[in-house]
């Protein structure tokens, strides 16, 4: 075996427990993160589902921007999390730059168009923390180039091997460690911590540490699973998980949501695990 292998971690709640938020009496629901979700028209269950494991996982405040005329789509969907309409691109800048934001979510069911590009940019541009997922990474298609110049916070990508393709132009392969060289080059050349997902994900980041999370059902192979794991690191990030640590420990907990539930998982099962999971590990 070649000895110029890239290292790695197996994902344990070893690697991050200690950094899960736990609320205490001086918190509030701004003091405990606020998550800001594109939500696109027409594929609006993506940004709902994501929205819900945000707020499954700790935010005290979830919020989806969407366009004014899915308004009422949204928002007859949604209790707790709040639809915030925009009538405008300023307007929805406007939501971006709320300062009490505390980390933004792109991509599912954004659609892949110039206006997510533009959106994903404004996001990246505020230096807060940023997940990038499914239509955010095929908007930026052969352009991580671009990305990468406007990441200037913390920023994670979470492709599956057709996202990353078409971001990078380089096909994952199933091989472990060259699967393994091939999301650390990513996240080196993106400076953003990459989380290519599949049976194993990889999870790396830029200074070159590793975690390969293999906690993870094969029930996960479900739509919207991707959604949920999305919102999963983004509520992290806002309540000041580091963005590596935030990757690993949604992708343990998303698995092991998946595990507990058992035969029969659609997506929206997961974020009413997570709860029971975060119990298991903060207690
Ligand atoms: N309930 C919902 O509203 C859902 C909305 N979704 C949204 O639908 C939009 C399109 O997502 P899709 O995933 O359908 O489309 P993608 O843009 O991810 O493309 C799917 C295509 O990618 C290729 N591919 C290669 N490797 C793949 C892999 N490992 N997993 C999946 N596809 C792979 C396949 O050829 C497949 O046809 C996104 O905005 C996504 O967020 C989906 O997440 C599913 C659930
Ligand atoms: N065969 C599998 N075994 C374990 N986990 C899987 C498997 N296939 C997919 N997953 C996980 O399920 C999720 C699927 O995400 P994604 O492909 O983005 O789906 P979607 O776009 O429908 O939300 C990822 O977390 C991935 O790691």
């Amino acid at each position: 075996m070649p000895n110029d292998q890239p290292s790695y971690q197996p994902n344990s709640p070893a690697l991050w427990q200690s950094l899960l938020p736990k609320p205490d009496a001086s918190s509030h629901k701004y003091s405990r993160g606020y998550v800001l979700i594109q939500g696109g028209y027409p594929v609006t269950g993506a940004a709902r589902l994501a929205g819900l494991a945000a707020a499954r996982s700790g935010a005290g405040i979830t919020a989806i921007a969407v366009p004014e005329h899915a308004f009422s789509i949204y928002a007859s969907q949604l209790l707790s999390i709040m639809a915030k309409p925009y009538a405008s691109t300023p307007e929805l800048y406007a939501l971006i730059d709320d300062q009490r934001v505390g980390a933004f979510l792109i991509g599912p069911g954004a659609d892949n168009t110039e206006e997510t590009r533009q959106t994903t940019l404004t996001m990246l541009q505020t230096g807060k923390p940023v997940v990038i997922d499914a239509d955010a990474l095929t908007a930026f298609a052969m352009q991580a180039d671009r990305l990468s110049k406007a990441i200037s916070g913390p920023c994670v990508l979470t492709p599956h091997d057709g996202e990353f393709q078409r971001l990078l132009g380089v096909k994952p392969t199933i091989e472990l460690h060259e699967r393994i060289q091939q999301a650390l080059t990513a996240s080196r050349q993106i400076h953003a911590v990459i989380l290519l997902k599949g049976a194993k994900s990889i999870i790396a980041a830029p200074d070159g540490k590793v975690i390969v999370n293999e906690n993870a059902p094969p029930t996960l192979a479900t739509a919207g699973a991707g959604d949920v794991l999305a919102g999963m690191i983004a509520s992290l990030l806002a309540q000041g998980v580091p963005a590596l640590e935030a990757s690993a420990a949604a992708a343990w907990i998303h698995g092991e949501a998946a595990r507990l539930f058992g035969t029969g998982l659609i997506a929206e099962d997961l974020p009413e695990l997570v709860p029971q999971v975060l119990e298991s590990l903060i207690a």
